[in-house]
């Protein structure tokens, strides 16, 4: 220290000497930060992309992923320089399904880029989605499978189908009863956090029951979302929020309302099934737990299990309903799928298997998903240490090349000239062509990550409770959209959000009611 005194004091009187060597010693730092700028721009730059992108993440990344509007600079940079978009220093955006197929395959040499740790809940600690450790990450995959995909697992469906009537006892109770409109935006919301709340935590949160944002959650979530918008291109920016001073920040499990709430009762629940006193249960914990999961990791997996479950379903069943509700050519076919089926009685909700066997449902969730992404996010992938090539273009090793799911899911080389147009039937008349059904089958699972080393664990529960919602509500309702002209608005960060989206429902004739 007293080194650094005299040097500043030195500095200060000015001695020449020392003014000198410090200019030097700076100009010298400018001009290899200058150098590794050009070196990295130079590595990319036989991709196109807008100006000045190969420079920093500052320049484009960073203020897209917090514009609210990522389809919309999607659709642009793909319209501008193509297929392959360099959109920053070291990361390019494909819209050619070919090329993300191949990088998402299960032998594929690349792996998750750094820009996964921005997914973090924590920032002290990694979940199954945020780890880039490929080891840890087939670990805790091979752990949770099973509990994911309801093999171990009683009373998934009784879980969901108990949401699901819950849901329509709020519609019908408060809303329809009355005559009064309804923000289906929100409610469905409701409707997926409780529904996921009750598979984690073994109850629901009670969104439904008191008709509320309970804890704050949403708001919250819905606030911190540009934030993470920004994480996500700055994943090293985690490191400095460990420090202690910006660590009181952050949410805590004891918090009263929050991501810091939902971390506070995953603790609790966690808690409850270790120790000498533990509960065991035959649900997707206790099948987690049985597998080898650690309490530390059961508190982060619960946070996660919300988190990427409540607002992917939403959005889908959100897409759905639109559709559904302005275009009388698919209400007609679906209520007339769903009364083939029907009738059971009123407080009961349809069987899984009944809803997998409804064709036409089938392919309104696939448009549904294709037409409106739930995680839109670019969820870039790193090359290999030796690079890779495609149509010519060399992409070195260390390249992040992330997808452009909105030019991918509207791309009319693979749907046709109407890929604008939401209509369920381009997945009933593929069935004359199976080589193009399997590529549209593939690309639209590409809304859940694909490959097997990337793909949503939480699949198979969200396509069920989805079936059963969208069979429920048209089983029981006719709704009018009560803004024709705007029925929505949309955010779009790495995820997509829509509010205000106003609905009136009347009871079909004949249908059960729940009053
Ligand atoms: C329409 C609904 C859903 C969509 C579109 C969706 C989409 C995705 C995507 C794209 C990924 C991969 C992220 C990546 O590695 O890049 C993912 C992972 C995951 N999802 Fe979903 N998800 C949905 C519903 C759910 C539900 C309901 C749950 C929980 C029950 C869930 C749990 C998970 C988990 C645990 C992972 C991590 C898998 C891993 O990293 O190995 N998801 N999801």
């Amino acid at each position: 220290m007293p080194a650094v005194a005299e040097l500043v004091g030195k500095l200060f009187s000015g001695e020449d000497s020392v003014r000198e060597i410090l200019t030097w010693c700076s100009l010298l730092i400018f001009s290899i930060s200058i150098f590794r700028r050009l070196r990295q721009w130079y590595r990319l730059s036989h991709i196109p992309g807008p100006p000045l992108a190969g420079f920093s993440r500052l320049i484009w990344l960073a203020p897209q992923g917090m514009s609210g509007q990522y389809t919309a600079w999607m659709r642009d940079i793909d319209r501008k320089y193509g297929r392959l978009v360099r959109v920053g220093p070291k990361t390019v955006v494909t819209s050619d399904w070919r090329l993300w197929k191949r990088i998402m395959s299960a032998r594929s040499p690349w792996t998750k880029s750094d820009r996964y740790t921005g997914f973090r809940l924590d920032p002290q600690r990694d979940h199954i989605v945020s780890t880039l450790d490929e080891r840890e990450h087939t670990r805790l995959r091979s752990i949770m499978q099973h509990g994911y995909s309801g093999k171990e697992v009683e009373g998934i469906e009784e879980k969901l189908d108990a949401e699901v009537l819950s849901f329509i006892r709020l519609l019908e109770t408060r809303y329809i009863a009355h005559n009064k409109p309804f923000d289906f935006a929100r409610k469905v919301q409701y409707f997926t956090t409780d529904a996921i709340a009750h598979l984690a935590f073994g109850e629901p949160f009670g969104f439904l029951e008191t008709d509320s944002d309970v804890y704050n959650y949403i708001a919250i979530i819905e606030k911190t979302m540009p934030a993470m918008g920004f994480f996500t291109n700055f994943p090293g920016l985690f490191r400095v929020l460990r420090l202690p001073v910006l660590n009181r920040l952050l949410p805590k499990a004891t918090d009263k309302e929050g991501m810091g709430k939902l971390m506070g009762l995953a603790k609790e629940t966690a808690a409850e099934r270790f120790g000498p006193d533990r509960k065991v249960q035959k649900d997707m914990l206790g099948s987690f737990i049985a597998r080898g999961l650690t309490q530390p990791e059961a508190e982060t997996q619960i946070v996660l299990q919300v988190v990427a479950g409540s607002d992917t379903s939403a959005t889908t069943i959100r897409s759905a309903m639109l559709n559904i509700a302005t275009n009388p050519l698919i209400l007609r076919k679906v209520q007339a799928e769903i009364d083939s089926v029907a009738p059971f009685p009123k407080d009961k909700v349809v069987d899984d298997a009944t809803t997998r066997n409804l064709p036409y449902i089938a392919a309104l969730i696939r448009e549904s998903l294709r037409w409106l992404q739930p995680a839109m996010d670019m969820s870039p992938k790193k090359a290999p240490p030796e690079g890779d090539e495609w149509n010519g273009y060399r992409l070195p090793g260390g390249t992040e090349v992330g997808w452009n799911a909105i030019c991918v899911m509207r791309d009319p080389e693979l749907w046709g000239d109407d890929a604008e147009q939401f209509r369920p039937e381009r997945w009933l008349e593929a069935a004359s062509d199976p080589s193009k059904l399997c590529d549209m089958e593939y690309v639209v699972e590409l809304n859940f990550g694909g490959g097997s080393r990337f793909q949503c664990l939480g699949r198979t529960v969200a396509l069920m409770e989805i079936r059963k919602v969208i069979f429920e509500l048209f089983r029981r309702y006719e709704f009018v959209v009560m803004n024709a002209g705007k029925p929505w608005t949309s955010i779009e960060w790495n995820m997509v959000e829509q509010h205000e989206f106003w609905l009136k429902a009347y009871p079909r004739e004949n249908s059960p009611s729940m009053l």
